[in-house]
């Protein structure tokens, strides 16, 4: 399609020299206008850019621009002005004009350079517009979290509430229980769902940085800090600032999260200027939050202020039928993803999976289910092809004895190796939370090569 352009130039040579040269390229579409009502009356035609002489005789170029901007905040406008006036320049960028060129023997090249910057530029922001729909189609949560047992549909309901509200939540559950994809829903069916939804995982951060994270610092704050940097929060403005793994912050870090929560803003390290927010907080743990107050972990004021809305996800052998639910949509998951035809379960299959007790919940099915996908050779998946992560087990159980605990440590560091310290893949690998790495690591009962 076309790209139509408008230039508005009152001197007629130099309109038709800056229309023949944009009209190199076949794809413009140039109209030329030699004052700004006209321009104005030809809007209905829906240019995608104006280009402005400055200094027309019936309307400045402030002007003009300002009522372009009045019936199309989205039309790019380029002005072209005979004079440098750096001041001018700044208040009319202010104002929404694209770009500003100066008449000189340059002005056809910057034209030139300008229009393909602007073009790019409309079309990356109608790309955004795209990839945003389609986040709020994929998180509509009907389509999103799946589940009929009588737990998910009161989770539901609460959910429901949550996003019509502007509460904070906090949601609780095991490991692997959607509680990060709960955020991801709520935030994408509320009215925030346009503005950013920022997660930071709180067991990832190393206690020493999880200040500048969140509030971020001002450059020269502290022995590393090169440049200035802006924390989550300023950063979630207008949306949603997801903190997972909530009961891993630090004492001292919890009094200033509190602070901030009361205040309404964040004062970045090394700053004196504090900036309000406005940011939904939802916050998740798998830990009992209500225990670890109890047990001096966690501060009671900061958990009143946190709790809001609970929403308790129910681990997934407490679903019943879901497991097999959310077992075929995995399965019609792999087959499109991989262009596979249709495969399925046979009964003694769907049984086995029935049966088992999921520790690390609906990522460990999916994982279970993918392999199973893969090990199947024809198109109905055996009991034999779904295996409960046994190979970790068998390799390991016999060397000695050792406690649960030292185990679990044995396998993620050989898994650490194998995959090269990715702990995301790690974590993948062995159907845990990528927390339940970090928190070893951080408790120094894992080291990370280098
Ligand atoms: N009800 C559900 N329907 C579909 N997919 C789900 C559901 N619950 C979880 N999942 C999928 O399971 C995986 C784990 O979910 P998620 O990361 O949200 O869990 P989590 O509770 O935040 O885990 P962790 O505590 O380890 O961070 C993701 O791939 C997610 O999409």
């Amino acid at each position: 399609m076309n790209y139509k352009i408008f230039i508005v130039e009152d001197d007629p040579w130099y309109g038709e020299m800056l229309k023949y040269h944009l009209e190199m390229n076949p794809e413009y579409e140039i109209t030329l206008f030699d004052n700004g009502r006209e321009v104005l009356s030809n809007l209905y035609r829906k240019p995608d850019l104006v280009c402005i002489d400055f200094g027309l005789p019936d309307m400045n170029g402030e002007v003009l621009l300002k009522r372009l901007k009045q019936e199309n905040v989205n039309l790019p406008v380029i002005i072209i002005s005979g004079q440098e006036d750096i001041e001018v320049a700044v208040s009319l960028l202010k104002i929404g004009a694209r770009d500003y060129i100066i008449k000189n023997d340059h002005t056809k090249e910057n034209l030139w350079q300008a229009v393909i910057n602007a073009r790019e530029n409309t079309i990356l922001k109608q790309e955004v517009e795209e990839l945003k729909d389609q986040l709020e189609e994929k998180f509509d949560f009907s389509n999103s979290i799946i589940g009929q047992s009588q737990p998910i549909l009161k989770v539901f309901k609460t959910l429901e509430k949550a996003i019509k509200s502007n509460i904070n939540v906090s949601v609780t559950g095991e490991t692997g229980t959607g509680k990060e994809l709960v955020a991801k829903a709520i935030h994408f069916n509320s009215d925030r769902k346009r503005k950013p939804l920022i997660a930071v995982n709180m067991a990832a951060i190393p206690p020493e940085l999880v200040e500048s994270e969140l509030f971020g610092h001002e450059k020269g704050a502290f022995t590393g800090a090169t440049s200035q940097k802006t924390g989550k929060f300023l950063a979630a403005n207008g949306g949603t600032l997801f903190l997972d793994e909530i009961a891993e912050l630090d004492l001292s870090i919890q009094t200033k999260l509190l602070r901030a929560l009361q205040e309404r803003e964040v004062v970045p390290i090394g700053s004196n200027k504090s900036t309000i927010f406005d940011a939904r907080l939802i916050t998740a743990t798998h830990k009992d939050l209500a225990k670890e107050v109890q047990e001096g972990r966690f501060r009671e004021d900061l958990y009143y202020r946190i709790i809001g809305l609970p929403i308790e996800l129910p681990p997934l052998r407490e679903r019943g039928n879901d497991i097999l639910l959310l077992a075929n949509n995995f399965v019609q998951d792999y087959c499109k993803t991989n262009k596979a035809g249709k495969i399925t379960f046979s009964e003694d299959a769907k049984q086995k999976l029935y049966n088992y007790e999921y520790p690390g919940n609906v990522r460990e099915l999916k994982a279970i289910v993918d392999l199973a996908c893969v090990l199947c050779d024809e198109d109905k998946i055996q009991p034999k092809e779904i295996s409960f992560n046994k190979l970790a087990k068998d390799n390991f159980i016999s060397f000695q004895e050792k406690s649960l605990k030292e185990y679990q440590t044995d396998i993620i560091s050989y898994f650490l190796n194998k995959y090269n310290q990715n702990v995301v893949m790690v974590a993948e690998k062995l159907s845990i939370g990528k927390s339940t790495i970090y928190n070893l690591i951080k408790a120094g009962d894992i080291k990370l090569e280098e």
